[in-house]
């Protein structure tokens, strides 16, 4: 799995520097041995994979057994996570070179996806001020006198949720999806066998951008994502965060962590546009993270 990351970074560096995957091996080992030698337990995600190694016994958790992306719920997808989750689970243990290997995942999947959401966001907000508004709006509605908001009261703003949603639609940040066919498997009546060992690509953004799925694809429409739409949307073609048993594992956190920015940001900040701002944007090639050459959008102070 490293020595895959290690290729991905050379990629997205263009050379063949480990300096940055270096930083992040060495700074996890470190404070996995601190941990050790302190004997101290904490909180975190570090802790969770240490303690996976110490004890060697994992199963599964019966929830995890449902959780699925929620518009590609179905059926099948259900009856494949049950098979996958259910397989060759038992009394997994964790290498400390398996450990390494999780955390730079995280580190990496964890913050440059949510980041360039909230990038994008703030581009179609600054491009279409009576999205913004009404935003702005809603979260104003949610917020204690403190200016806090729950957990509980930003999972049920359903505009806050649909800007998001189109967002990920428009701007998906991971551009495809990859599988291996474990086995030769004929794709129904298309004449199409794929063989086994055959790796298979999905292109989420031109999925997303596809007119028969999506009327007017290249519009940044929040409202195809509001409760009393969402059914039009085609199971399978909003792929964000990827489908099946290998989805996102991150999703929920990250939806969270990018609402309560978001909401946040929202509050206290209007986005707009400057003549500096491309509209298109213009993109670097990327074969894997979707990357503008430059995201200029103005900023400023909303009056309280
Ligand atoms: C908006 C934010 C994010 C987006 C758009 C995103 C997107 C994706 C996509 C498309 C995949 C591949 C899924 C597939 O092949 O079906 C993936 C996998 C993954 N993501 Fe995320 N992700 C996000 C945030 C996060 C966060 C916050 C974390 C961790 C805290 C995370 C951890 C992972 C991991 C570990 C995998 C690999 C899962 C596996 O192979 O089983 N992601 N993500």
């Amino acid at each position: 799995m490293l020595t895959t990351i290690w290729t991905v970074l050379s990629i997205f560096g263009g050379n063949k520097d480990k300096t940055g995957v270096e930083f992040f091996l060495e700074t996890t080992r470190q404070i996995i041995a601190t941990r050790r030698q302190s004997k101290q337990k904490y909180n975190d995600f570090i802790q969770l994979l240490m303690d996976v190694e110490k004890d060697g016994d994992i199963t599964r958790d019966e929830a995890d057994i449902h959780e699925s992306h929620h518009v590609n719920e179905g059926e099948e997808e259900l009856e494949s996570e049950k098979k996958a989750l259910n397989v060759n689970l038992v009394n997994k243990q964790l290498t400390e070179y398996e450990i390494l290997a999780q955390a730079i995942v995280f580190f990496l999947a964890g913050y440059e996806t949510t980041a360039t959401t909230l990038t994008f966001c703030t581009y179609e907000l600054a491009l279409n001020q009576d999205i913004q508004d009404k935003l702005y709006e809603e979260i104003n509605s949610a917020v204690d006198s403190n200016g806090e908001i729950s957990y509980e009261e930003l999972a049920r703003l359903p505009y806050l949720d649909a800007v998001l949603s189109e967002t990920l639609r428009l701007h998906p940040p991971a551009q495809r999806l990859a599988r291996l066919a474990s086995t030769d498997y004929k794709l129904g009546e298309t004449g199409i066998t794929l063989l086994k060992g055959q790796q298979i690509e999905f292109p989420i953004h031109g999925i997303h951008h596809l007119e028969e799925y999506y009327p007017n694809p290249f519009q940044f429409n929040p409202d195809r994502f509001l409760p009393e739409n969402r059914h039009n949307i085609i199971p399978y073609t909003y792929l964000p965060f990827g489908a099946g048993p290998r989805n996102c594992i991150g999703m929920r956190f990250a939806l969270l962590e990018a609402k309560l920015g978001l909401a946040h940001i929202i509050r206290k900040y209007r986005f707009f546009r400057t003549p500096n701002t491309d509209v298109p944007l213009i993109y670097k090639r990327s074969f894997l993270l979707a990357s503008p050459k430059r995201l200029l959008v103005g900023i400023e102070k909303r009056d309280q």
